[in-house]
């Protein structure tokens, strides 16, 4: 039985297509072909006409640390509507756990810089960010194309490097069995050197997100 807002190795690796990264550091897994194409271009549409530059908790003085740009999907539509019921059966997760869905663009030359997506619980922004729904526990992402070069997403503590991929998803659990934050989980959306990158992201909270 997994708490409220966490997926799980088991029910993961039961859905069709789910690869775990072998790491006893992380628990991590990709499912190729999980969007088909059609799908991404439809969402990729969407991030296109509602655009803006992206923005970071606990943001500190480096203003090159996210320099893509971020979207919120519209839950009217019928593609992110389809992603959303797509993310919550492979997940496992109630979607009221969910943050709602977004996506992001990089151009060439953004990335965003290594970090984990949990949230610092001595930052000041945790109060913020985190005092309704808690922490984040797990991170789904798919990336929606394939880029000319440049944009891989690099786990540099267990030096794993994924291309991005038409419709590939990524799948990763942010704590450990624990519960604690696992810092093993950071990674680096790294430079576009060719081509633009789309990708959506789906963060789920320990609690309800409620709104
Ligand atoms: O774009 C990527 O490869 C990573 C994106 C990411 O880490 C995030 O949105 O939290
Ligand atoms: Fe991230």
């Amino acid at each position: 039985m997994t708490r409220a807002g966490e997926s799980s190795a088991e029910h993961l690796l039961a859905q069709p297509a789910v690869q775990r990264v072998p790491s006893g550091q992380i628990q991590l897994f990709q499912r190729r072909g999980f969007a088909d194409p059609s799908l991404c271009d439809a969402l990729i549409a969407l991030i296109d006409q509602d655009r803006r530059p992206s923005t970071l908790a606990d943001a500190g003085d480096d203003h090159y640390f996210r320099t893509s740009e971020t979207c919120d999907l519209n839950t009217e539509e019928d593609a992110v509507q389809q992603i959303e019921a797509m993310l919550a059966a492979l997940s496992g997760i109630a979607p009221e756990h969910g943050e709602p869905l977004q996506g992001q663009r990089y151009d060439v030359g953004q990335e965003f810089k290594p970090h984990c997506d949990y949230f610092n619980p001595d930052g000041q922004d945790w109060t913020k960010y985190c005092s309704i729904a808690g922490q984040r526990s797990w991170t789904f992402m798919v990336y929606l194309n394939d880029v000319v070069a440049g944009g891989a997403t690099r786990f540099k503590c267990i030096g794993k490097t994924f291309q991005p991929e038409t419709g590939k998803l990524l799948c990763w659990n942010n704590r450990r069995a624990d519960g604690s934050e696992n810092p093993n989980t950071l990674h680096h959306g790294m430079k576009v050197r060719q081509g633009v990158k789309y990708v959506i992201t789906k963060w789920y909270r320990e609690k309800p997100w409620g709104w």
